[in-house]
């Protein structure tokens, strides 16, 4: 039973990975290496192949590492292959079985094109003096602190999370939590709670969901504790209904979850582009059509819960491998500065504006060429809903339904194949001049195909305007703890950094 498998690829014409008895291929949990070596190291053997497999325990996997390949399975076949694995179902745990990431088949396609338009480059505008107000507030409070006396070094991950937590706060939910200032408050130990998910512990609860979710079921183990599922449910219930009751209309995403359970979200008709940035990943006619789905609360609260947990890790981990680019590479800060004291100039003294911060093309350069050095999500997924032939070259095999293969983002963006002289940080590569010639789907932070992530545009905006107050107020220094390489923690879940990334903000 345990070695049943171990033949799957034979025949298929691809080469793989031999299974160990038991442990699979040299996969995420027999290695002692970080996510991205262990998807690099996937991307690299067997790299003059398009397609090649592995064995993750004893389930065997598809590497499809070639862009054009990657391009006809997320978007032209993408029927075949519209889901994503997921480990935590439904009945393991309701919120994250019912958060759209999790949901499959006609249930993800509606509840998509629920949300979609809550995520367009309008709604973005609407939302974004939220998010500049966070940032502004961020900034003053640590210059305050540091001017009245206060360390100026800082581990830029704790201080962007603390970003994130306020600003999905403040975005998601309408409630101002400051975590600078008040670093006790329920956002911030829910998001620590989260974090913790890199423990030991947490990790072995994760293997079991993988390999045997039928004992976990058994067993009654939850991935979530009650206080974090009961924490969002009030806190999203409680907001609409609040809202509702008192005609509260403040344009954040309770809002939009308001309307779409309304069946009220809809698309808007004002067709203006906005361009939001390279990264910004497409949006699919399928997602344009509305859904007639009724939704009921709990699926509400789910879609909260995934924008907070997909959103503020992810985002933060951005931020911070952005940072440590912007300290060991002092010129490229500096000609992101004076972009940023041009805006600043502009805008006479008012709040950054959503139109202003896309005109920032120099931001848009290094933001993009931190997802692409840095990938916060180094790999994706997707599960063969029927079966599939697969033709390329010479070869042809079929998927069968049920099997997944991975795309590993980290790999494909530090090809040299793709992106010469890949370990160097250089934004020239996104200029007007340059960025026409990155071959397609060679270039996928944010996923691919109609399955990719919804809430790019809100993660950029994130990200461009912290580093705008952060850069305007202090110039982001080299400290005695800032570790040069920077090393990546050997843990299989998630990306960290072993002893962080230290900054030192030296007010201007
Ligand atoms: C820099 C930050 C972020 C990165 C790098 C990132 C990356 C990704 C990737 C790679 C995927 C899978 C796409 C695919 O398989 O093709 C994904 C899915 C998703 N992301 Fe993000 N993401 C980020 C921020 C956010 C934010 C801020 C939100 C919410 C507000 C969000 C919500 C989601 C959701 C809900 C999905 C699942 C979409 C679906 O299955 O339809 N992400 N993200």
């Amino acid at each position: 039973w345990i070695i049943r498998n171990n033949d799957y690829f034979e025949g298929k014409g691809i080469p793989y990975a031999k299974a160990m008895f038991l442990m699979g291929s040299n996969n995420i949990f027999s290695t002692r290496r970080s996510l991205p070596e262990v998807v690099m190291n996937w991307h690299k053997t067997f790299k003059n192949d398009k397609v090649s497999g592995f064995f993750e325990f004893m389930k065997p996997i598809y590497i499809v590492r070639d862009p054009q390949l990657i391009k006809q399975l997320t978007v032209k076949d993408f029927d075949s292959f519209s889901d994503h694995r997921v480990f935590i179902t439904e009945d393991i745990d309701v919120l994250f079985g019912k958060a759209l990431i999790s949901l499959k088949g006609q249930k993800w396609k509606d509840m998509r094109s629920t949300l979609s338009p809550a995520f367009t480059g309008m709604k973005m505008r609407l939302m974004f003096d939220f998010v500049a107000t966070v940032g502004k507030q961020t900034a003053s409070t640590l210059r305050q602190k540091i001017i009245q006396g206060g360390d100026k070094n800082f581990e830029f991950k704790e201080l962007a999370t603390k970003f994130t937590v306020d600003n999905i706060a403040s975005c998601a939910f309408g409630i101002n939590v400051n975590s600078f200032e008040n670093p006790d408050n329920d956002f911030h130990e829910i998001a620590t709670e989260f974090l913790n998910f890199t423990k030991f512990s947490n990790v072995l609860k994760f293997v079991g969901f993988i390999s045997v979710p039928s004992l976990m079921k058994l067993f009654d183990i939850k991935f979530f504790s009650n206080k974090l599922v009961n924490f969002f449910h009030e806190a999203t219930i409680e907001t609409m209904k609040v809202r509702e009751q008192k005609g509260i209309v403040r344009h954040d995403m309770i809002n939009l979850l308001i309307q779409a359970k309304k069946g009220k979200l809809v698309h808007d008709d004002n067709k203006e582009e906005i361009a939001d940035g390279f990264a910004t990943v497409e949006e699919f006619e399928n997602e344009k059509s509305s859904a007639k789905r009724k939704w009921d609360d709990l699926d509400l609260v789910a879609q909260c819960f995934i924008f907070f947990l997909a959103g503020f890790d992810t985002v933060a981990t951005a931020m911070t491998f952005m940072a440590y680019e912007l300290v060991v590479n002092q010129d490229i800060q500096q000609k992101l500065f004076e972009e940023i004291s041009q805006v600043e100039e502009e805008l006479g003294g008012k709040l950054l504006t959503y139109e202003k911060l896309q005109t920032m093309k120099y931001m848009d350069q290094v933001v993009s060429e931190a997802l692409r050095k840095w990938p916060p999500a180094p790999v994706t997924d997707r599960i063969c809903t029927r079966d599939y032939i697969v033709k390329y070259d010479d070869k042809s095999f079929v998927i069968e339904k049920g099997m997944n293969f991975m795309i590993p983002i980290w790999g494909i963006h530090n090809d040299p194949r793709y992106f010469p002289n890949p370990e160097k940080f250089d934004p020239e590569r996104f200029s007007d001049e340059n960025k026409k010639n990155i071959q397609d789907s060679t270039y996928l932070p944010f996923g691919s195909g109609n399955r990719n992530c919804i809430g790019s545009r809100f993660a950029l905006m994130e990200m461009k305007t912290v580093f705008y107050y952060l850069l305007l107020n202090f110039k982001l220094a080299v400290t005695e703890k800032t570790k040069i390489p920077l090393e990546l923690k050997k843990i299989p879940v998630g990306i960290k950094i072993e002893d962080g990334v230290w900054v030192g903000l030296e007010p201007r």
